[in-house]
């Protein structure tokens, strides 16, 4: 496989993609670069695996070729695992990065250091047209911050500190995140099957 499209529309999301890709010879190419203007997928799964079936299934029959979707988000289990499936539109209706975050600082305002543990996870769909659809899921362990940091990456980056990092997300560089995130990990788990194709 020389190349691969992404179902995301997400420019945060696609950046890191290209980059995992590249690693493995891949040229990967998100809906925002496409020429055509895709629908939007509703995703109306209660879970990752559900929403990224939806993502990857329809535009795989809409392009008629492989594609693979990523469904991702922030679990933080003194909100008994919120914001989860919804964290691009925790704060409502529009997705809202810095709403997001502060609205997760507000609900996290009395959790002491040690109760504010949290993963990252991404579920990774690939739908082949007439195959059935396969998927790969990869976590990142940490805790939420006290305040947000850092400029790198996307979402939830700047109030999330990786296991093993006395820095969030945001603050690290892209290889940094690349190595460890929910979504590298996610992908290693795909190398027997990107080596076949
Ligand atoms: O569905 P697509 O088009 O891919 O884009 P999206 O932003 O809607 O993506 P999701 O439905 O998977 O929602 C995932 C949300 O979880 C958050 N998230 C996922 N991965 C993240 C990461 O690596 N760093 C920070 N936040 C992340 C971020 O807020 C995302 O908007
Ligand atoms: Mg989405």
């Amino acid at each position: 496989m020389k190349e691969i499209i992404i179902a995301t529309k997400n420019d945060g999301k696609a950046k890191e993609f290209k980059e995992l890709f590249s690693a493995y010879g891949i040229h990967a190419r998100s809906l925002l670069d496409l020429e055509a203007e895709l629908p939007d997928v509703e995703e109306t799964g209660t879970t990752f695996r559900e929403n990224a079936a939806l993502k990857a299934e329809q535009t795989a029959s809409l392009l008629s070729v492989p594609v693979m979707a990523d469904d991702s988000g922030l679990m933080i289990d003194a909100l008994n695992g919120q914001p989860g499936v919804y964290s691009a539109r925790y704060a409502g209706g529009q997705k809202d990065d810095q709403a997001n975050i502060n609205k997760v600082l507000n609900e996290l305002v009395d959790v002491p250091g040690n109760k504010r543990t949290a993963r990252f996870v991404c579920v990774l769909a690939i739908a082949v047209p007439g195959e059935k659809t396969i998927f790969r899921e990869g976590f990142c362990e940490g805790y939420i911050a006290n305040g947000k940091s850092g400029e790198n990456g996307f979402g939830y980056d700047p109030i999330f500190v990786p296991r093993g990092f006395e820095r969030t997300m945001a603050e690290l560089s892209k290889e940094e995140k690349n190595r460890i995130s929910h979504r590298a990990v996610a992908l290693k788990q795909l190398k027997d099957w990107l080596g076949e194709q």
